[in-house]
C-alpha cells in the first residue's frame, strides 16, 4: 500500500486503483516496469455469449512449468471521464436503513477535481476543469426492449428496467438487526440477477458452485506456492497486497477441465450477463489490462495482515467481483458502496457488478481469509458519475449489510 489512506473525498482524496497502479508494477520477472503491457486480446472470446449457469468445472491441471513473464512494452493510458454522466450522490438524508435507496441527483456535472488522482509521489499537471455539460445522459441501462442508441438516455430519468419478479434478501441495520426485504430481479440468460440499485446499475448474481470456488482458490494458492509460479502473491494495485493475475495461471498452463483458459471462461460467462443487463455487446467488453481478471486475497493470518481496501474507484467502465470464499471463512468484509450507503456481502460463487466510477471500499475482515476474483472491464461506459460525499457517517452506514439469497 504505497499511498497514505484516503477517504475518497471530493477534494481529491480518492484513488483510482487502475490509474494509480498504472504507474509502477512489479514485473513478473522481477524489478519494476511501467505498465501497461499489451497481452493477447481476449475480447473475441467474450463475443460467444454463453449461459452463465453452465457448469464450470475448473478441475485444474497442476501448474506446469511455463514463463510467467515476458518482455512488455509499456503503454500508458490516460483516464478519461465522461462529460455526460448521470450524477450519483449519497442520500442527503441521514437514513441509516439499507432499505432506503438514496435519491439521485440528475444534475449537470460541475467542474470539479477529478474523483481519482495520480499517485502523490508523482505530481501530474492539473486537469483542466470540465466544461459544463448541457445535457445529462441518464443511466444507460437497457433491457431487451430498449434501444441502446435511443435518445431515452438523455431524459432526466433512467429508463426503467424490465424486472421479472422480486427476490428476498437479508439486510442488517447499523445495530446488526437482521431484516428480510425484497428487491427486483431480472432473469438474464437463465440467470437470476438481484438488482441492488437500478439507477446505478449495481447487481448480483450466482455464478459458481462452492466446489468450483474452492477449486479456483486452490489453483491460485498452488500456483503462488509452486516452484513454477514461485513468486508468491503479487501486489498489483495501490491498496491491495495479495493479487494474482489470472494470466499468470494461463502462462503456467493451468486450464479448467474443458481445457479452457480460466480467465477467458470467466470473462465470457460474466460478460454475457453484464452485456445483456447494460444493453451493450458482449464482444465490446474486455479486461482493462492483461492483469485482469485477478485473484485478490485478504487475510488476518499474514504479517502484516491485509484486511481490506480503502475507499477508491476503479477507473474502469464496469467492475465485477466474484466471491470465492465461503462466508464462514471470515468475519467482517464486504464491499461498501458509498452512494448506496450499504455494504454488499456476497455469498460464495456470487458476482457483484458495479460501474467502475462508483466509490467503494473492501471492508476490513476481522478474522480469516477472504478470496475474490476481480476484473476491471472496459468497452461500455454506463456513464455514472459518483458525486457522493465522503462526509457523513460512513462508518455507521458501512454496517448496513445486504446479502442476496437464492
Ligand atoms: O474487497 C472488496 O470487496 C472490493 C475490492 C475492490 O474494490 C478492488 O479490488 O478494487
Ligand atoms: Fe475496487
Amino acid at each position: 500500500m504505497g499511498n497514505s489512506p484516503s477517504d475518497g473525498s471530493e477534494d481529491g482524496g480518492c484513488d483510482d486503483l487502475t490509474t494509480v497502479y498504472n504507474e509502477i508494477i512489479p514485473c513478473p520477472v522481477g524489478g519494476t516496469l511501467p505498465i501497461e503491457e499489451p497481452m493477447p486480446d481476449v475480447s473475441a472470446d467474450v463475443s460467444l455469449a454463453s449461459n452463465a449457469n453452465m457448469m464450470f468445472s475448473p478441475a485444474l491441471k497442476s501448474p506446469s512449468l511455463g514463463t510467467s513473464g515476458s518482455a512488455f512494452s509499456p503503454v500508458r493510458r490516460t483516464r478519461k471521464r465522461s462529460k455526460k454522466a448521470l450524477a450519483i450522490s449519497s442520500s442527503s438524508s441521514s437514513s441509516s436503513s439499507s432499505l432506503v435507496s438514496p435519491p439521485l441527483q440528475h444534475q449537470q456535472p460541475q467542474p470539479q477535481a477529478p474523483l481519482g488522482h495520480p499517485p502523490r509521489s508523482k505530481p501530474k499537471p492539473k486537469p483542466k476543469p470540465k466544461p459544463k455539460s448541457k445535457s445529462i445522459f441518464g443511466f444507460n441501462q437497457h433491457d431487451e426492449n430498449v434501444d441502446p442508441n435511443s435518445n431515452s438516455a438523455s431524459s432526466s430519468h433512467p429508463p426503467p428496467i424490465q424486472t421479472s419478479g422480486t427476490v428476498s434478501y437479508v439486510c442488517h441495520d447499523d445495530e446488526d438487526n437482521p431484516q428480510t426485504s425484497s428487491c427486483d430481479a431480472k432473469t438474464i440468460n437463465g440467470t437470476k440477477c438481484y438488482i441492488i440499485d437500478a439507477k446505478t446499475g449495481c447487481f448480483v448474481f450466482q455464478l459458481l458452485t462452492p466446489e468450483e470456488c474452492r477449486s479456483l482458490i486452490q489453483s491460485a494458492e498452488s500456483h503462488v506456492q509452486s516452484s513454477a509460479g514461485g513468486s508468491g502473491w503479487r501486489k498489483l494495485y495501490t491498496y491491495t497486497k495479495m493479487d494474482l493475475p489470472m494470466q499468470d495461471l494461463a502462462n503456467a498452463g493451468v486450464v479448467d477441465e474443458q481445457g479452457q483458459n480460466i480467465k477467458e471462461s470467466l470473462m465470457r460467462r460474466i460478460c454475457s450477463v453484464v452485456a445483456s443487463y447494460y444493453g451493450c455487446s458482449a464482444s465490446a467488453l474486455r479486461p482493462r489490462t492483461w492483469k485482469e481478471p485477478h485473484f485478490l486475497k485478504y487475510s488476518t493470518d499474514v504479517a502484516p495482515p491485509h484486511c481490506g481496501v480503502e475507499m477508491h474507484y476503479d477507473g474502469c467502465n464496469i467492475t465485477w467481483n466474484l466471491m470465492l470464499s465461503d462466508e464462514t471463512d471470515y468475519d467482517g468484509g464486504g464491499t461498501y458502496i458509498r452512494c448506496l450507503r450499504k455494504t454488499v456481502k456476497l455469498l460464495q460463487g456470487q458476482v457483484l457488478i458495479h460501474p467502475g466510477e462508483l466509490f467503494h471500499k473492501g471492508v476490513d475482515i476481522t478474522r480469516g481469509t477472504r478470496y475474490l476474483a476481480v476484473c476491471f472491464v472496459d468497452g461500455h461506459d454506463p456513464e455514472i458519475q459518483d458525486i457522493s460525499s465522503s462526509k457523513g457517517n460512513h462508518e455507521l452506514w458501512e454496517k448496513n449489510t445486504v446479502t442476496y439469497f437464492s
